[in-house]
C-alpha cells in the first residue's frame, strides 16, 4: 500500500444467505484502490452491488471474502471511520429534531466542540440551502430537503474522505446542479470523495475516474477523460466534390480513411472532419450489455 491510497479494496466479496437458504453472490473479487484527492464515480445498476461495497467500507456489513482500509486501517476497526463523512442511501432522521438540533447530535459523535458544531453548522446550512429551515422539525421537509441535510451531517465535521451512496438521488435539476458544484469545491480543497449513482451525467462532470459494477463485478475501471477520448463512434465529415457546394456526410470509424482517398482522387475538397464521441452513458451501456472489454 502507498501512502497516497484512501480506500484500498482488495479482492472484496460479499454472499448474503437470504431465505430458504438461497445464496446471492453480491459482490466478486473487486479491487479498487482510490488515490487521495480523487473523485471516483461507482457506477452500477440497480443491484449491481454498490451500496454492499459502500456498507462494507462503512463497517455496517463484513465481506466474506478479501479485505478493505481507509487510510490504511481495516474497515473493521472504528478507528478507520474517525476522518470519513458518510451519506446512507436513504438517509432517515428523528424527524422530531430540527436540522440544526440533529446536526448538534452529529457534531458531538464526532466528538467536536460546542463553538465547532456551530459554527460547522452555519456553514454546511448555508452550502446547501438550507438555512430558511434550520430551526424547523425535520418531519416537514421535502425528499430533496432530507437528502441535502444528509449531504451537510455528513460534511459537518469537515472530514478528509466523503462516501456517499447515490447522494444526487431525489434531487430536481437545481439540487443535482448543487450537489454537483460542492463536489467540486470539496475536491479543490483536496478532499477524497467516493460516490455511488447509476446516472452517468453526474460522474461524466465531477469525476477524475470511474468504475463500473455488473453483477457484482468491476466490469471497467479508467479515467473520465480517457473513456471520452477512446470513444470514438465516427466522423462527420464535410467535403465539397470539385466546384459544388459542401456535402456531409457520417463517416465509420473503419471508413474514414477509404473515403477521404477516394474524396481527394475524384479531386474534391476536404473541409471538416468531427469525430462523433461516445459519451459515457454509451460506454455504461456498451460495458453494461458486454459490448466493452476494455478493462483497466
Ligand atoms: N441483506 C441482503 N440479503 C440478501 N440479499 C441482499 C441483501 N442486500 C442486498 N442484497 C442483494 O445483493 C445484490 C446487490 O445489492 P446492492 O443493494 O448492493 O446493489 P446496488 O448496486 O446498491 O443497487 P441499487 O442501485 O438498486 O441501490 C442485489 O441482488 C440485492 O438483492
Amino acid at each position: 500500500m502507498t501512502d497516497n491510497i484512501e480506500i484500498d479494496i482488495a479482492n472484496l466479496g460479499k454472499t448474503y444467505r437470504g431465505k430458504k437458504h438461497t445464496i446471492v453472490q453480491a459482490l466478486k473479487g473487486l479491487n479498487i484502490a482510490i488515490r487521495k484527492g480523487e473523485v471516483f464515480g461507482f457506477l452500477g445498476p440497480n443491484g449491481a452491488g454498490k451500496s454492499t461495497t459502500i456498507k462494507i467500507l462503512t463497517g455496517q456489513i463484513k465481506g466474506s471474502e478479501g479485505s478493505a482500509t481507509i487510510q490504511g486501517v481495516p474497515v473493521e476497526d472504528p478507528t478507520s471511520r474517525k476522518k470519513l463523512g458518510y451519506l446512507p442511501e436513504n438517509p432517515s432522521f428523528y424527524d422530531f429534531l430540527t436540522a440544526r438540533e440533529y446536526l448538534r447530535l452529529v457534531g458531538n459523535a464526532y466528538g467536536m466542540s460546542p463553538n465547532a458544531i456551530s459554527c460547522s453548522t452555519g456553514e454546511v446550512l448555508a452550502k446547501l440551502e438550507l438555512e430558511h429551515a434550520a430551526d424547523r422539525p425535520i418531519r416537514g421537509y421535502s425528499k430533496g430537503m432530507v437528502q441535502r441535510l444528509g449531504l451537510a451531517q455528513a460534511m459537518l465535521a469537515d472530514p478528509e474522505l466523503l462516501i456517499l451512496d447515490e447522494p444526487m438521488s431525489g434531487l430536481d435539476p437545481l439540487g443535482r446542479a448543487l450537489v454537483k458544484d460542492l463536489i467540486k469545491e470539496l475536491k479543490q480543497a483536496g478532499k477524497t470523495i467516493f460516490f455511488s449513482t447509476h446516472i452517468t451525467a453526474d460522474v461524466e462532470i465531477v469525476c477524475d475516474r470511474v468504475g463500473i459494477l455488473v453483477g457484482g463485478e468491476l466490469k471497467a475501471l479508467d479515467r473520465v477523460e480517457s473513456i471520452l477520448d477512446q470513444g470514438i463512434d465516427g466522423y462527420r465529415l464535410s467535403f465539397a466534390a470539385a466546384e459544388e457546394r459542401t456535402i456531409e456526410q457520417l463517416v465509420a470509424v473503419d471508413e474514414l480513411k477509404a473515403t477521404l482517398e477516394h474524396i481527394l482522387a475524384q479531386g474534391g475538397r476536404i473541409e471538416r472532419i468531427e469525430p462523433l464521441r461516445r459519451d459515457l452513458e454509451r460506454y455504461f451501456l456498451d460495458v453494461v450489455k458486454g459490448t466493452n472489454h476494455e478493462h483497466s
